[in-house]
């Protein structure tokens, strides 16, 4: 693959469901964009589109830091990260931590569906 730059795909349990319809209505946009997502996000991505995913750890077992790692490097292009705020997580630390470095490297990062059809609308 050209050195092209992810999308990282990322979605808490209570948005899995959104997260699957999300993929399956933008399934053509999606395809032949590089695709990285957290284990289970990935799993699901590619059951309901069939899209190619590179998959990272499962989000409390570190794919968060790694799909940060990717951001911080330079290697991600936009993320998609449909959290559940209502619900607590063992890995909050890290949830922040992909948060802080979309902010200081300026990657786009859309944390709620409406805001995920923008970015990829406007995605260059
Ligand atoms: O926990 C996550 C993000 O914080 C997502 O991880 P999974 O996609 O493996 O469920």
């Amino acid at each position: 693959m050209s050195d092209e730059k992810y999308v990282a795909l990322i979605a808490h349990d209570g948005r899995k469901d959104v997260m699957a319809d999300f993929v399956r209505r933008h399934k053509k946009r999606l395809d032949g964009l590089p695709l990285v997502a957290t284990a289970t996000t990935g799993g699901i991505i590619e059951a309901e589109t069939g899209l190619d995913v590179k998959r990272v750890l499962s989000g409390p077992r570190g794919g968060d830091l790694q799909i940060g790692a990717m951001i911080a490097e330079g290697k991600v292009r936009a993320v998609v990260f449909l959290r559940d705020p209502l619900t607590a997580h063992p890995h909050e630390p890290d949830i922040n931590a992909l948060m802080k470095v979309c902010d200081i490297h300026n990657v786009p990062l859309a944390t709620n569906i409406a805001t995920a059809e923008m970015l990829l609308d406007n995605l260059k």
